[in-house]
C-alpha cells in the first residue's frame, strides 16, 4: 500500500494574443471571478495580471499579457519586454486568436515570437459563438498552419464553451509540484491596482477615440477608518487639457457618470459602501514618464 500524497501540478501559462481577442474575458472565465477588466476597446490590458485557478489536482496561474505589439513608445516597449521575460518564466503559452476575424499578420507575428521559445504552445480559437461551423473549421485549419501549437481548441470565452477542455489540457502541461498561492487566492494584484482598474474600466466604457488610451487611473488613498464606509481617492491622469475637458464633460456630467458607475463597482468588489473621490489631472505624456509608470505599477 502506498501512503504517498496525491501529486499536484502547478505552473504558469502566459496568454498571448492580438488586442481585443478576449484574453481578459478568458482569464475571468477560467478563474471564475472578475480579475481582469474587459472592454471593447483594443489595448485595454496594460499589466500582466495573474489569474489563479485552483482545483484539488492543479493550480494554473495565468499571466494575462498586454496585446503584443512592435515597440512604439516607452509604454509599448515595456510591454514587449514583459512578453519576453514572462515567456522565459512560464511553463506553457496559450495563444488566443479571434474566430470572427481569422488569422492575420498580427497572429503570425505572435506565433513567430512564441516559436522562438521552447515552451509548449496551445492555441484557443475564441468567439466561435459568432461563427458558423464551416467558418470555425476554416480558422482551426488556419491556426494549425501557423505550425506553432501542439493542440488547438475552439472556444467561446464569453459563453464558457470549450473552456473546461482547454483548462484540462493546460493543466496537463504543468509540472508536478506544490501550489504557489493559497487555494482561495485568485489574483496577485495589489488592491489599489485592482480598484484603479475598475475605475478605468468605467472610463473606457464612456469615452471614444484617443481618450481611452490617454487615461490612466491611480488610486492614491484607501481609508477604511469609518465603520461600514471605505473612502477611496482616485486620480484620472490624462495627457492634454482637451482630454481633461472631455473627461469632465459639460457641467461635470461625464465625470459624475463615471464616478457613480465606478463607485458601484468598488462597492461590489469591497462588499461595503464606498465614498469615491475622483479627480482629473493633466500630466503631459505620462506614457513616457518612467517614474509615473513605476508608481502606477506598470512594469
Ligand atoms: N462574442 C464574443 N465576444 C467575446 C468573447 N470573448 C471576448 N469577447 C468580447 O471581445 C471584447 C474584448 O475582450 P477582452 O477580454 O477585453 O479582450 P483582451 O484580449 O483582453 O483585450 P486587450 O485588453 O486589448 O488585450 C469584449 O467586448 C468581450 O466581451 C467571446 O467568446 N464571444
Amino acid at each position: 500500500m502506498s501512503s504517498e500524497q496525491p501529486t499536484t501540478r502547478s505552473g504558469f501559462v502566459v496568454l498571448a494574443g492580438r488586442p481585443n481577442v478576449g484574453k481578459s474575458t478568458l482569464t475571468n472565465a477560467i478563474v471564475g471571478a472578475k480579475v481582469a477588466i474587459v472592454s471593447d476597446k483594443p489595448q485595454t490590458t496594460r499589466r500582466a495580471i495573474r489569474g489563479v485557478r485552483t482545483t484539488p489536482a492543479h493550480q494554473l496561474i495565468l499571466v494575462d499579457l498586454p496585446g503584443v505589439q512592435r515597440p512604439r513608445d516607452v509604454l509599448t516597449e515595456r510591454m514587449q519586454g514583459r512578453v519576453e521575460s514572462e515567456l522565459r518564466d512560464a511553463d506553457a503559452a496559450l495563444m488566443l486568436v479571434n474566430a470572427e476575424q481569422g488569422i492575420g499578420p498580427g497572429d503570425r507575428f505572435i506565433a513567430a515570437l512564441l516559436k522562438r521559445s521552447p515552451k509548449p504552445v496551445v492555441i484557443a480559437v475564441n468567439k466561435i459563438d459568432r461563427c458558423g461551423k464551416a467558418e470555425t473549421a476554416a480558422v482551426l485549419h488556419a491556426a494549425d498552419e501557423l505550425d506553432v501549437a501542439e493542440a488547438i481548441f475552439p472556444i467561446s470565452a464569453r459563453a464558457g464553451r470549450g473552456v473546461e477542455a482547454l483548462v484540462d489540457h493546460l493543466a496537463g502541461l504543468l509540472p508536478e509540484g506544490p501550489f504557489y498561492f493559497p487555494p482561495d487566492e485568485r489574483s496577485d494584484q495589489a488592491e489599489h491596482v485592482l480598484l484603479a482598474e475598475l475605475v478605468r474600466e468605467q472610463v473606457l466604457r464612456r469615452t471614444r477615440q484617443e481618450v481611452p488610451h490617454a487615461v490612466e487611473v491611480e488610486v492614491a488613498e484607501i481609508d477604511d477608518a469609518d465603520e461600514g464606509l471605505i473612502f477611496v481617492r482616485a486620480v484620472a491622469w490624462v495627457e492634454t487639457d482637451s482630454q481633461k475637458g472631455i473627461l469632465i464633460g459639460r457641467g461635470g456630467r461625464m465625470i459624475r457618470a463615471i464616478g457613480t458607475a465606478a463607485r458601484r463597482e468598488l462597492e461590489r468588489e469591497l462588499g461595503t459602501r464606498v465614498h469615491l473621490d475622483l479627480t482629473v489631472r493633466v500630466r503631459k505624456s505620462w506614457r513616457t514618464d518612467e517614474r509615473l509608470l513605476d508608481r502606477l505599477g506598470i512594469e
